[in-house]
């Protein structure tokens, strides 16, 4: 049950499961506000369903805990999901009313000022991603949850949205929770790193806590039970 601290973000004791096979199990989790978090696990470990919870999106899946998030929590995806029948400026200011001068305002800060009469698929990939940023934003997220949502990207156009993410974040410190495949990608962006395994988090790393990047790198990899050479060739 979601209520709203108006601050921190706490899960504790979650428990969630589908049919017999537990996929959270007894997980405990808090986030500072403001504090950008990123989420790593093997394909299955459960990340999805943790943010779905955090997100009150998980309807009627079996499971325990307690859910504490704030009033306004925004959820980025791995694909955009724009309304393909609405321009880009409503898509931004979908179920909102009024907020059009503020849409302009979050489209500028995605780049993406004169494109509000846009249709979606005039958009590339990383611009329509920069929509969906835009979306989350205007409604000035407390939490932002978002699930890897550089992933259909390529690489260069992941790196100018990882700025973009970093930047975005700076200027308006949401509390983040970011779900990636990629370690550096997490590393790159997140001040607190998280490894989710067997149900609960198994590892955490924080920026400037003494060890350098290589080292967290290898720290990650070996909690993630992978190679540096099996994560290059995923990369
Ligand atoms: N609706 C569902 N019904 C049944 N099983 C499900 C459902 N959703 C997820 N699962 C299972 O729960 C496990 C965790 O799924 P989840 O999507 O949370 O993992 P993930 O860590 O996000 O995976 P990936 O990195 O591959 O996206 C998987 O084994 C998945 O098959």
């Amino acid at each position: 049950m979601a209520t709203d601290t108006g601050e921190l973000i706490r899960v504790e004791n979650l428990t969630r499961g589908y049919g017999d096979r537990k996929v959270l199990d007894g997980l405990d989790l808090e986030l500072a506000p403001g504090e950008f978090a990123a989420l790593l696990g093997r394909s299955g470990s459960g990340k999805s369903t943790l943010l779905r919870a955090l997100a009150g999106l998980d309807g009627d899946v079996a499971g325990d805990g307690t859910v504490q998030v704030p009033d306004q929590v925004s959820v980025v995806f791995q694909d955009a999901r724009l309304l393909p029948w609405q321009r880009v400026l409503p898509n931004v200011v979908l179920g909102l009313s009024g907020a059009s001068a503020k849409g302009r305002d979050s489209l500028a800060e995605v780049g993406l000022a004169g494109r509000e009469r846009a249709w979606p698929n005039e958009l590339s990939g990383g611009e329509q991603q920069r929509v969906a940023l835009a979306r989350s934003l205007v409604r000035e997220p407390r939490l932002l949850l978002a699930d890897e949502p550089f992933g259909a990207l390529d690489a260069l156009t992941r790196l100018k949205m990882h700025a973009l993410l970093r930047r975005l974040y700076e200027q308006h410190r949401p509390a983040v929770l970011l779900v990636t495949h990629d370690v550096d990608e997490a590393i790159a962006l997140a001040d607190r790193v998280l490894v989710l395994d067997h149900g609960r988090i198994a590892t955490e790393q924080r920026r400037g806590s003494g060890a350098g990047h290589a080292e967290v790198r290898t720290e990650l990899l070996r909690a993630l039970g992978v190679t540096q050479d099996e994560h290059a060739r995923k990369g």
